[in-house]
C-alpha cells in the first residue's frame, strides 16, 4: 500500500531560505531514486520575520494547530536582527517545541571521513545527544522586577518534572541499549542540586532497565573538557535542554562544523508532528550570500524520512553526504552547488 506524508515546510529567516530547497532538492532526488512508492506532500508556511513585521505574529495559536495535522514539519531558521531577540526564537520554534511536546531533541554527531577537525587528534566521533526539549530554562517561567530600575532582579526559572525527565531519561537509555551501551548524563548537580539530583536520582532509577548500559556521569563544564580532549567517549549523550543546546554546538564543531549538523526535535510518542532542522541558526552573517552549507539540512532531510520509516530514503542521503564530503577537500562550492552535488549522487 502506497503512503502520502503530509509535511509542513517552514524556511524561516536568513539562511533557513537557502538551505531548505536544497534538503528538499535531495529528498525528492532520493524519493525518486529508490523507487519508493511513498509520495511527499510539502506545504510552504512562510513564518519568520517578514511576516512578523506584516502582521505582529509569529505563529498563531490557529497555526499551530492547523501544523498538528502534518506527519512531519521541515524547518530551517529562525531569528532576525531587525526583530527583538527571543521573539521569533519563543513564538515561532519554542512554541512547536512545547505545543507538540518534541521532549526528546535528538542531535547526532559524527565525524564523518575525509571531514576535518579542528582537534589534532580527534579519533573516532559518533555519539548521540538527547537534549531534553520541553523543560529546563526554555520554558519562559521568571520574570523581571523594577523593570529598568538599578534594583531590576531577573530571574529565568529551570523547570524540570519527574515525569519531564524520566521520558527522556528512559528514551536516552533505549538509544545507548541499541548503539555501544554507553550512557554519560550531563548536568551540573554539585551546584543545581534541586534539578541536578532530579536527573540524578531518575538515571539511577531508570538505570536499573538497562543493566547493560554503563553510565557515566559529567558536570557540564567538564563535559565541554572531554568533548575536546576526547570525544571517542561518547556514546549516548543526555542531558537538559540548555545543556544540551550548548554541548550540540561545541559538538558540531569539533566534527567538522554546523553546517553538518542534524537534529529532530522528536514527539516519540507521536501525538504531534515531529520538526526537522538543521541545529544552526539564521546566521544573518552569511545570509543571502550562498555561503552556507546545506547539508546539515539535508541530513536533517534524512532523519525525517527515517522517522517516516522511509529507511532507504534516509540511508541514500546519508550515503550521497558520506561521498561528497570524502570528495570535498577545501573546495569552497556555493549553497546550492553543494545541493546539486548532493542531489547528483543520491540519483547515482
Ligand atoms: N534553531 C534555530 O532556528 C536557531 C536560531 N538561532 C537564531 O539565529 C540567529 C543567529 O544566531 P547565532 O548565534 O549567530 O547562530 P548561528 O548558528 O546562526 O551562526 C553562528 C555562526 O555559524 C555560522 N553558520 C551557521 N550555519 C551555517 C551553515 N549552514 N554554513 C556555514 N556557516 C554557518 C554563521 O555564519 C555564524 O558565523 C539568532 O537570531 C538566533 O537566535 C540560533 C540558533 C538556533
Ligand atoms: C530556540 C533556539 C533559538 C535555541 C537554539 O539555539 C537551539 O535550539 O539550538
Ligand atoms: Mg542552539
Amino acid at each position: 500500500m502506497s503512503s502520502e506524508f503530509k509535511i509542513a515546510v517552514i524556511p524561516g529567516d536568513g539562511i533557513g531560505h537557502e538551505v531548505v530547497p536544497e534538503g528538499l532538492k535531495v529528498l525528492e532526488a532520493a524519493i525518486e531514486a529508490t523507487g519508493t512508492d511513498a509520495s511527499l506532500d510539502f506545504t510552504h508556511y512562510e513564518l519568520g520575520a517578514k511576516r512578523w513585521h506584516e502582521t505582529g505574529e509569529a505563529l498563531t495559536d490557529q497555526e499551530l494547530e492547523e501544523l498538528r495535522g502534518y506527519d512531519a514539519i521541515f524547518f530551517g531558521a529562525v531569528g532576525d536582527p531587525d526583530v527583538p531577540s527571543g521573539v521569533l526564537e519563543r513564538g515561532l520554534l519554542l512554541k512547536m517545541r512545547f505545543g507538540f511536546d518534541h521532549y526528546v531533541n535528538l542531535r547526532p554527531t559524527k565525524l564523518f571521513a575525509g571531514v576535518e577537525s579542528p582537534l589534532a587528534n580527534p579519533g573516532e566521533i559518533d555519539f548521540v545527544v538527547v537534549r531534553e526539549g520541553t523543560e529546563g530554562p526554555y520554558t519562559g517561567q521568571g520574570g523581571v522586577l523594577r523593570y529598568g530600575t538599578e534594583h531590576e532582579v531577573a530571574t529565568e526559572v529551570s523547570v524540570n518534572t519527574a515525569y519531564g525527565v524520566e521520558r527522556v531519561v528512559r528514551d536516552a537509555f533505549a538509544r545507548a541499549q541499541s548503539r555501544r551501551k554507553k550512557l554519560t548524563y550531563v548536568h551540573k548537580h554539585n551546584v543545581m542540586v534541586h534539578a541536578g539530583h532530579l536527573w540524578r536520582r531518575t538515571v539511577e532509577k531508570v538505570a536499573l532497565e538497562f543493566p547493560e548500559v554503563a553510565v557515566d556521569y559529567l558536570h557540564t563544564d567538564a563535559c565541554t573538557i572531554f568533548m575536546v580532549t576526547n570525544p571517542s567517549r561518547f556514546d549516548v549523550i543526555v542531558t537538559d535542554n540548555l545543556f544540551g543546546d550548548i554541548i550540540t554546538d561545541l559538538a558540531a564543531a569539533v566534527s567538522g562544523g554546523i553546517g553538518l549538523a542534524a537534529s529532530g526535535n522528536i514527539n516519540p510518542d507521536r501525538t504531534a508532528p515531529s520538526l526537522f532542522e538543521p541545529i544552526h541558526g539564521s546566521a544573518p552573517d552569511i545570509a543571502g550570500q550562498q555561503k552556507a552549507d546545506p547539508t546539515a539540512c539535508v541530513l536533517s532531510a534524512a532523519l525525517m524520512a527515517q522517522h517516516l520509516g522511509l529507511d532507504d530514503v534516509a540511508e541514500l542521503i546519508e550515503s550521497a553526504v558520506e561521498k561528497d564530503l570524502a570528495a570535498r577537500g577545501g573546495a569552497i562550492r556555493s549553497t546550492s552547488d553543494i545541493g546539486d552535488a548532493l542531489a547528483g549522487l543520491v540519483a547515482g
